[in-house]
């Protein structure tokens, strides 16, 4: 029942999320146990830890919770080999010798705390929580280092460089705002000058010089230095958009940091509008607006990441009106990204999309070839990864569309090399990439289209392959005759063997009737469109 359940899950996640993505995270995922509060998902090792708390939390939540009906917690169960770890109980029952927190792992969304455990006869099983209690992040900071913690979780020294500097950070993560217990704990609305004890966001790895600069991205990156150098002189608000894993976070963080270590006093906020308005409406709901407008209009910079999430949020906009423009008359600076220019972000005010174009609207382009073999080499050299340019050629020729992928590709290879304890070589890379990058076209047969076809129908696979002629079922059978005719190389009369007929004029007067049925039906068309991607799939 939980593997069908996880099957279900499987199959949303595969239409969230890119196919490379979901074939090197979420594809060799399981889920090992769940109870009424908790899932536990069973990954291959540690980077899978890291990389899912970094980048899919959110997804796999949302849709455990769609699935299910309550929000779970998840956990990330390490699993040595699938036998083994399938046989973990429930992960309360496992015996703890230690159990350590370590820094949240994020980037600009709160993702939560991930924490070890020993357990028993299992050699190790780590856990991540999906974690949204800042108590949790608190203890963190305390923690002493692990060594694999280390190679997970790169942004502990975030924490502790963050936290001397007057930064202030969101308090609600969205996941804790509909939930008043966890409110309670979280947010027991500190002082506002204490609450740079919880900052997090910031990614000190974020910054200009770990930024490749090309074509692609020139423009914004020269007017996010514009920017750092001079605030609220030149560009504001400064609006950079752009594709999905292209920059922008990186960017807006790139100027915080380069901020918070010139200037120190200056007061920087960096969220998601998401975050935004999560706090907001847990504002109203406390009745605490006073304190949150106090908050948001007593900046100097505010970086705003995925302004666009707030489209068809007409309350979220009005407050968000009113921080822009008391932010602005006061001279300080705004910065937003989104993943389209104003104009096309969706059911907007016009109020605030003619502020949103007030400044410069930059946009980033996906980085060519050069230079995303020189975002590898520069990612493999921060992380100290000997990547020969062969590897880097190769892994670049393959991944065109985000940078995020790039790096989950050299990760997979790093994360390989290290367990197998082998040097990185074009051969390994090849090796550990195949699945993502096997583009061999699936082989089209009449069984297939049958199938699709018949599951689309909804109706009995085995009358598809009869002479049978209910009405029910002629038309499928002629848009799979159709379908076969136009995707396999068969002849006529062998495809009309397979509906379980002899003459070959049979499909061509199904090929007919089809063409023309399409030709004054938009629906039927949009139909056979649909089937044909899916067998095509
Ligand atoms: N020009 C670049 N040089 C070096 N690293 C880059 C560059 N552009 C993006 N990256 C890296 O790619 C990853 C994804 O970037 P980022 O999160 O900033 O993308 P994004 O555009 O904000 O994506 P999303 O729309 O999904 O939020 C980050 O790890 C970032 O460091």
């Amino acid at each position: 029942m939980q593997t069908t359940m996880w099957g279900e899950v499987l199959a949303k996640l595969e239409k969230r999320i890119n196919r490379p993505s979901f074939n090197t995270w979420i594809r060799p995922t399981q889920m090992l146990s769940m109870n009424q509060k908790k899932v536990n998902i069973g990954v291959p090792d540690d980077v899978f830890v890291y990389w899912l708390g970094e980048h899919y939390v959110n997804v796999i939540v949302d849709t455990l919770t769609e699935t299910l009906g309550f929000q779970p917690e998840i956990f990330f169960v390490v699993m040595e080999n699938a036998v083994h770890a399938a046989a973990v109980p429930e992960t309360e029952n496992i015996p703890r010798k230690r159990t350590t927190m370590v820094t949240p792992s994020q980037t600009h969304r709160e993702v939560g705390a991930l924490e070890i455990e020993d357990a028993g006869s299992l050699s190790k099983v780590r856990v991540a929580a999906q974690p949204d209690r800042l108590t949790k992040t608190t203890n963190s900071m305390e923690a002493p280092a692990q060594p694999w913690a280390e190679r997970i979780a790169p942004r502990r020294d975030f924490i502790s460089r963050v936290q001397g500097h007057d930064i202030l950070a969101s308090l609600s993560s969205d996941r804790s705002f509909p939930r008043s217990d966890t409110t309670k704990n979280t947010n027991p609305d500190p002082p506002l000058s204490q609450q740079h004890q919880v900052l997090r966001e910031l990614n000190p790895a974020y910054t200009f010089d770990s930024y490749v600069v090309g074509d692609s991205n020139r423009l914004a990156h020269d007017a996010a230095l514009s920017v750092a150098a001079q605030m609220a002189a030149n560009y504001n608000p400064l609006f950079i958009y752009g594709g999905v894993g292209l920059g922008k976070t990186h960017l807006l963080h790139a100027i915080g940091n380069h901020l918070s270590n010139l200037a120190p006093k200056t007061k920087i906020l960096y969220l998601s509008a998401e975050q935004f308005m999560n706090e907001m409406v847990l504002s109203i709901r406390e009745d605490r607006m006073a304190r949150f407008r106090e908050k948001y209009r007593n900046i100097d910079l505010l970086l705003v990441d995925d302004i666009q999430f707030i489209a068809r949020k007409e309350r979220t906009q009005e407050e968000f009106f009113h921080t822009f423009n008391t932010l602005y008359q006061a001279r300080k600076q705004i910065i937003l990204t989104s993943d389209c220019p104003p104009k096309k972000i969706p059911t907007i005010a016009e109020q605030l999309r003619s502020r949103f174009e007030w400044g410069l609207i930059a946009d980033i382009q996906a980085p060519d070839l050069e230079m995303r073999i020189e975002i590898l080499k520069k990612k493999a050299a921060s992380q100290q990864i000997v990547l020969p340019d062969d590897v880097a050629a190769y892994i670049a020729k393959k991944i065109h569309s985000t940078i995020r992928e790039l790096e989950g590709c050299l990760a997979k290879i790093r994360a390989y090399s290290t367990f197998a304890q082998q040097q990185i070589t074009l051969e390994l890379a090849q090796k550990v990439l195949y699945d993502l990058f096997d583009t061999t076209p699936r082989k089209i047969t009449v069984e297939l289209v049958q199938q699709v076809v018949a599951n689309h129908y909804q109706v009995d696979l085995s009358s598809m392959k009869s002479s049978t002629r209910s009405r029910k079922l002629a038309l499928p059978r002629q848009i799979a005759m159709y379908l076969a005719r136009e995707l396999t190389n068969l002849s006529l009369s062998d495809i009309v063997r397979y509906f379980g007929g002899r003459d070959h004029t049979t499909v061509m007067y199904a090929c007919r009737k089809v063409e023309q049925a399409q030709a004054n039906d938009k629906t039927l068309r949009e139909k056979i469109i649909h089937i044909r991607a899916l067998i095509i799939a």
